[in-house]
């Protein structure tokens, strides 16, 4: 059979069809300006055919409570071990005093996330430590969306404290945990993990707590860590099964994936061996945003939000991508750790008058949203 041209494969997507692995790779791998042109501007029409010509943005406050953390993945800037220089574990009055200045600047999320740190238990329970992290919180400020606490955290506290991941996601549910953040996604493909992240939880652990999450209530966020090792093949293969995944968990009437966020490694800090095999120490734009727009076309009207992340690519490589296929810019996230150990340029804060601003250039109208994509009233309370 004759391969299809991309055309063709472009063509089905606008049509509704959903593609094949085989489509989206000889989508990654189109090399002509021409294909590429035809496929961002495919991308850009089902941007406006399935969120509209609105981009939203949010205010949010990162906390990353401690860079302690008991592994080693081979991308990651941000871990330290305990007594190294530069290693942090904040107190509960810092995450306070850091919760109630978001909340003055008119932060609606709290995304938390930190290193996984085996001394973090509370009478010797790990899951009581992160407990009374998210009960301190949630007790001064019960209307703020607390996003927090990544796959693999859920398995470290699982596993530390001899629990199942159910148990562990409903107890930082009922404690206020409103949704997570989908990343430790990294690549989902057991080859490039034992590369990147061999201590992680493997590919099918990472979908097994995701989907657990939405059974018990709770809508996550999905990523992808490109630009590495990573073949296109791979990553195909890695939206694929988020694309299955949120077809299972909807098709069951749980909360699903809200939202898909690309995220271009950053190789200038981050540890040499990975560093050295990748050979560069900025994400390449035209490959991010290639790859942002094949990921709108390919997991079509499953996953709808797709936000940019201008810490790593920079607030004017965050704004091309508006017009590769997102619709989101993403958050003020007002302090950043994680790619900023790692030699991100983009930032580290950003004011609601640059995002929407940056917005604003490209003639899109703007809106704040929730954490869930909801409309945030003008109100200032
Ligand atoms: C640092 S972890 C924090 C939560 C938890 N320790 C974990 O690994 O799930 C959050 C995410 O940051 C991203 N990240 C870390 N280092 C990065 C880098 N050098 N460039 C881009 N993203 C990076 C990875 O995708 C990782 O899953
Ligand atoms: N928090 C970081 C993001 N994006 C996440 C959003 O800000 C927000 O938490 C999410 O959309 C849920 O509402 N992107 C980064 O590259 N780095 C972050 O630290
Ligand atoms: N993935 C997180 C955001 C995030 C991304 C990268 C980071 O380094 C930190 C946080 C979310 O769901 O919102
Ligand atoms: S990515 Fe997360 S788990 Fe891996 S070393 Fe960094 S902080 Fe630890």
């Amino acid at each position: 059979m004759p391969t299809e041209t991309v055309e063709g494969i472009l063509d089905r997507a606008l049509n509704g069809h959903e593609l094949s692995w085989e489509d989206g790779v000889r989508l990654l791998k189109a090399r002509s300006p021409d294909a590429i042109a035809q496929i961002r501007s495919t991308a850009d029409q089902l941007r406006q055919q399935q969120s509209g010509d609105v981009v939203t943005y949010i205010i949010n406050r990162n906390i990353n409570f401690t860079n302690i953390c008991e592994q080693h993945c081979s991308f990651c800037a941000f871990r330290r071990d305990e007594g190294d220089e530069g290693a942090y574990w904040l107190e509960l009055e810092q995450l306070l005093e850091k919760a109630t200045d978001a909340v003055q600047r008119g932060a609606t999320e709290l995304c938390m996330q930190g290193g996984l740190n085996p001394k973090a238990t509370l009478n010797g329970s790990s899951l009581a430590y992160y407990l009374r992290i998210v009960t301190t919180l949630k007790d001064a400020f019960p209307q703020l969306h607390l996003h927090a606490f990544s796959p693999q955290e859920v398995q470290f506290i699982a596993r530390e404290d001899g629990l199942s991941y159910a148990t562990v996601i409903a107890a930082l549910r009922d404690a206020g945990v409103n949704s997570l953040p989908g990343t430790a996604a990294e690549v989902l493909d057991d080859d490039v993990r034992r590369v990147l992240c061999p201590e992680k939880i493997d590919t099918a652990t990472w979908l097994e707590i995701v989907g657990l999450a939405h059974q018990q209530g709770l809508h996550t966020t999905s990523t992808m860590l490109s630009g590495h090792i990573e073949t296109p093949e791979q990553q195909i293969r890695h939206l694929d099964l988020l694309r299955s995944l949120q077809q299972s968990s909807l098709e069951k009437g749980y909360p699903g994936i809200t939202e898909f966020i690309l995220l271009p490694f950053v190789g200038q800090e981050a540890p040499k061996p990975l560093r050295r095999r990748v050979g560069r120490d900025q994400p390449v734009l035209a490959d991010a945003l290639l790859l942002m727009a094949v990921a709108r076309i390919f997991l079509g009207r499953w996953i709808t939000n797709h936000q940019p992340s201008w810490v790593k690519l920079g607030l004017a490589g965050a704004t091309e991508a508006l017009t590769w296929g997102c619709n989101d810019i993403g958050g003020t996230l007002m302090e950043e750790h994680i790619t900023t150990m790692a030699g991100a340029q983009g930032g580290t804060c950003m004011e609601v008058e640059t995002l929407v601003g940056a917005i604003a250039s490209l003639d899109r109208p703007y809106r704040q949203r929730d954490t869930l994509y909801g409309v945030v009233s003008c109100e200032k309370g």
